[in-house]
């Protein structure tokens, strides 16, 4: 697959302080990027050298095959469409807002027309087209931002916490939109996110940022393959210390620690599940349940923070 943008070893320091840490990572064409990492951990200001605003002072960035430098900035940014790309005009309207953001990047007007139309749809804004910028609430200005960043249908859209300040609903409209904005105009999107609930569903690769430092970055069906090769079985039972001795003795039990409860890792090399119920059966244990566990992205975070977060 083609990358679209690539970060090779980028550190940056502000005030002294080295805030991205030889940071690498690509963008695959096509893929939805999300970026994950706790508070100040790097994550606005990875955006932020990605969309040229800050240079680095050492590494590369290259987006669409271009090192990203002085005299190709600007251009190289006319593919992208970012989020935060300075303030509203807070006396127009938002419709006014959209169609200067849309001629801006050049497009016609019936397209600019089209464009504002299906994206005050999304938004649920239709009725609050007229209104000033200044009079919205901060959920709805959140909104007129995001609509900004796609209204050209960047290659590329780069969205810092696109769903802050968002209502539920408007926050799945967005997600679900992102979704179709992938598949359907094969787009290619950057965000970053502190939701991880659901995130395998959004999103098609991650990053984890802490400390400045990018601690696994990839496809996410690989990553939760290569972080828990074998299938585990989480087993409820009348007797939860029993099964762990037993287990134990077969070198297939763990407990683990993120979900406090007891889990088989059932290594192909070792012993088959069928096999191992029979002698927990065997030994007058009522087993109600053996359920195969489906790892997470939330359990990828954490399983990769943990004991990260004293280090620096
Ligand atoms: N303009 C600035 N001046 C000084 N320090 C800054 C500036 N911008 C960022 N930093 C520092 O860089 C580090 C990373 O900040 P950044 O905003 O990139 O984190 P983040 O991952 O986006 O955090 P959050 O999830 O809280 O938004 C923090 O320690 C922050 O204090």
């Amino acid at each position: 697959m083609r990358v679209l943008a690539t970060c090779s070893n980028v550190s940056k320091s502000i005030d002294e302080r080295l805030v991205i840490d030889s940071v690498s990572f690509e963008i695959p064409e096509g893929s939805t990027f999300a970026l994950l990492g706790p508070n100040g951990a790097g994550k606005t200001t990875t955006i932020r050298l990605l969309t040229g605003l800050l240079t680095p002072d050492e590494g590369e960035i290259s987006l669409f095959d271009s090192k990203i430098n002085s005299e190709n900035a600007s251009t190289l940014r006319s593919n992208i469409g970012v989020q935060n790309d300075g303030n509203l005009y807070e006396e127009l309207t938002i419709e006014e807002n959209l169609s200067i953001w849309g001629k801006l990047y050049g497009l016609e007007g019936s397209v600019i027309g089209k464009r504002i139309g299906e994206l005050l749809n999304l938004f649920d804004l239709e009725d609050r087209k007229k209104s000033k910028v200044s009079q919205l609430s901060k959920g709805m200005r959140q909104k007129v931002m995001v609509a900004r960043a796609i209204i050209h249908h960047p290659r590329l859209l780069i969205l810092d916490e696109p769903t802050t300040g968002l209502d539920p609903q408007s926050s799945e409209t967005l997600m679900n939109y992102l979704k179709v904005l992938t598949e359907e105009e094969k787009m290619t999107v950057l965000f970053s996110t502190h939701i991880l609930e659901g995130l395998e569903t959004l999103a098609s690769h991650i990053g984890i940022l802490n400390k400045g430092k990018m601690l696994a970055t990839g496809e996410i069906p690989d990553l939760l393959k290569q972080r828990w090769p074998d299938d585990q079985y989480s087993i409820s039972s009348n007797n939860e210390q029993r099964v762990y001795e037993i287990c134990s003795q077969y070198g297939v039990c763990e407990y683990d620690t993120i979900h406090n409860d007891t889990r088989v890792v059932v290594k192909a090399e070792t012993m088959d599940m069928p096999d191992l119920i029979n002698v927990l059966v065997k030994e007058g244990i009522e087993i109600d349940a053996a359920e195969k566990v489906q790892r997470t992205i939330k359990d990828y975070y954490f399983d990769t923070l943990v004991g990260k977060s004293d280090e620096h």
